[in-house]
């Protein structure tokens, strides 16, 4: 018996359902893949910086680098860079690299940190692609084999979910312009069909619900329920505004600064910047929040500040009978490590294998769920901890941080931490212990012991290796182009 989902709509064209619409397509060619998205309704057109994973996607895809970036305008990112976030004036780097041994005898920043010089710089100078961030510089990967570091990109998101569109309808994805306005349910409570305002039907098998907060179908038809982040992550706003860029350097990194009630992103285009302040409305009223923005800005605003509502967290459930749902409308976690790209790849990733099978089980949906909840709590976690580590106290969002009681998984990672120099990683983590580590390190919070498996190497020559590792490093940074110069011949090829 085929078992396969034969015909499959996709709800909404933003991000999510243009990359969910050219996915599905392309890894079941069996099924006809319909999306409907609504011009009028629009999308969010924020999410601008990405996580390196969205490499894998566009091979996956089969999208090439140069076109996509001479498409949305893209630059690289090598990571992002935190201005004043444990107190005021100090600034670290979190890179997608990495640091070398994290763990045993060799473990590189247990050797940094037994040997205490001065001389060294900072734990980030051990690390190529912070280096390059630093120094504005880029050169691509010799391959994916071989990757002595890692990158994502910066684009314009209105342009990309448009060059997505363009690739899903080569792929042979039917579009359909309509606003939703009814939904049919079925005899077992899932999704019959979609009533479009202009009253043609739309039938599916399967529907996967991208569309934005509004959450059509897992939130305001099926009722699932919301597991609510923003005791632990309170911002709920964001202005956004782009700026003409000044200066004529492209820097391949997101800045984040940390303000008043919340936070500012900074992200360089090609032809604009991209610029928003997240804060908590509780802390902070929109006129100030807003003028905050614009006292951040390089250049002239291009346009008027866009002010946007969010609630941190995500859907109890994404797979409710026969809707999945992606993207905004399944959860959204504040922007900070710009992670919401990321989560819809890895809801397609975990998403596709079960539908190539046929129709999944009840233990493969309750799976399905079960890693997404963990997935949401993971990146929560990880963003919780560039807060709660602060040192500042000049303003009630960050007393409130830093003296909240933290979910336990997070507690215990940074208990792991502290007392035994241990990058615990649980099941389903988005950020490996690098990461994790970088932030640990920015905010200058360390283990009270070393390591006890620490190899207790004599001072001078850890030191020697340590000063040859920054200076190779160096050495390979001084003979790489800015990241200007590659762009400019990416872009032109
Ligand atoms: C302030 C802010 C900053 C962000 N920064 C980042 C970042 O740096 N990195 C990152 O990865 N992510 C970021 N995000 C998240 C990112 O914007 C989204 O994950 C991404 O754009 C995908 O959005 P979406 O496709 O889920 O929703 P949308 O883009 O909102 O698309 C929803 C679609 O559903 C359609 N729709 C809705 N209702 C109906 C209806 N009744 N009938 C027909 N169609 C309908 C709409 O027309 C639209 O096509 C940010 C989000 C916010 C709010």
């Amino acid at each position: 018996m085929d078992t396969a989902y034969k015909r499959i709509v996709v709800v909404g064209g933003g991000a999510a359902g243009w990359m969910a619409a050219t996915a599905l397509a392309t890894a079941l060619p069996a099924s006809t893949v319909e999306l409907v998205e609504s011009e009028e309704i629009g999308i969010v057109g924020v999410g601008e910086a990405t996580f390196p994973s969205i490499r894998h996607f566009h091979r996956l895809a089969g999208i090439d680098e140069a076109e996509f970036l001479r498409a949305t305008n893209g630059t690289y990112k090598l990571g992002i860079e935190f201005r004043d976030w444990r107190i005021q004036g100090e600034s670290y780097f979190h890179t997608f690299g990495d640091f070398g041994d994290l763990t045993g005898p060799d473990a590189l920043w247990g050797h940094f940190r037994r040997v205490g010089d001065a001389g060294l710089g900072t734990l980030g100078e051990q690390c190529l692609s912070s280096v390059m961030a630093s120094q504005g510089r880029f050169q691509g990967l010799p391959s994916e084999e071989n990757k002595p570091f890692n990158y994502a990109y910066h684009f314009d998101a209105a342009l990309y979910a448009g060059f997505l569109r363009a690739l899903a309808l080569k792929r042979g994805v039917r579009r359909t312009e309509g606003r939703i306005v009814d939904v049919a349910r079925r005899a077992d409570g899932g999704v019959a069909s979609l009533k479009l305002a202009d009253g043609r039907e739309l039938a599916g098998d399967l529907f996967i619900d991208c569309s934005g907060f509004a959450s059509l179908l897992l939130g305001r038809t099926l009722d699932v329920p919301f597991a609510d982040f923003s005791h632990w992550l309170p911002v709920d706003r964001a202005w956004a505004v782009p700026s003409e860029p000044s200066g004529p350097a492209l820097t391949p990194y997101t800045r984040a600064t940390a303000l008043e009630a919340g936070w500012a992103w900074r992200i360089p285009l090609r032809n604009r910047v991209g610029n928003g302040h997240v804060f908590a409305s509780r802390y902070i009223d929109e006129e100030r929040a807003r003028d905050q923005l614009l006292a951040q800005l390089d250049g002239p605003a291009l346009a008027e500040p866009r002010l946007l509502r969010f609630t941190t967290g995500h859907r109890q459930r994404c797979w409710v009978h026969n809707v999945v749902g992606l993207g905004l409308a399944s959860g959204f976690l504040e922007p900070l490590e710009s992670t919401s790209i990321f989560l819809i790849q890895s809801g397609l990733g975990n998403l596709i294998p079960l539908l190539q099978k046929g129709r999944p089980t009840t233990a493969e949906v309750g799976g399905y769920n079960a890693g997404m909840a963990r997935q949401f709590e993971r990146i929560r976690d990880f963003i919780i901890l560039h807060y709660c580590l602060t040192a500042r106290r000049d303003g009630e969002l960050w007393r409130h941080m830093a003296s909240m009681e933290l979910p336990e998984t997070l507690a215990y990672k940074i208990h792991a931490w502290r007392q035994a120099g241990v990058l615990h990683q649980y099941q389903w983590e988005g950020f490996d212990a690098n990461s994790w580590l970088a932030i640990h390190a920015g905010m200058g919070h360390w283990p009270e012991r070393a390591d006890p498996e620490l190899a207790e190497l004599p001072r001078d020559e850890a030191l020697r290796a340590l000063r040859q590792r920054r200076e190779t490093i160096a050495a390979l940074v001084a003979a790489m182009p800015t990241h200007d110069a590659y762009l400019r011949r990416m872009v032109a090829r």
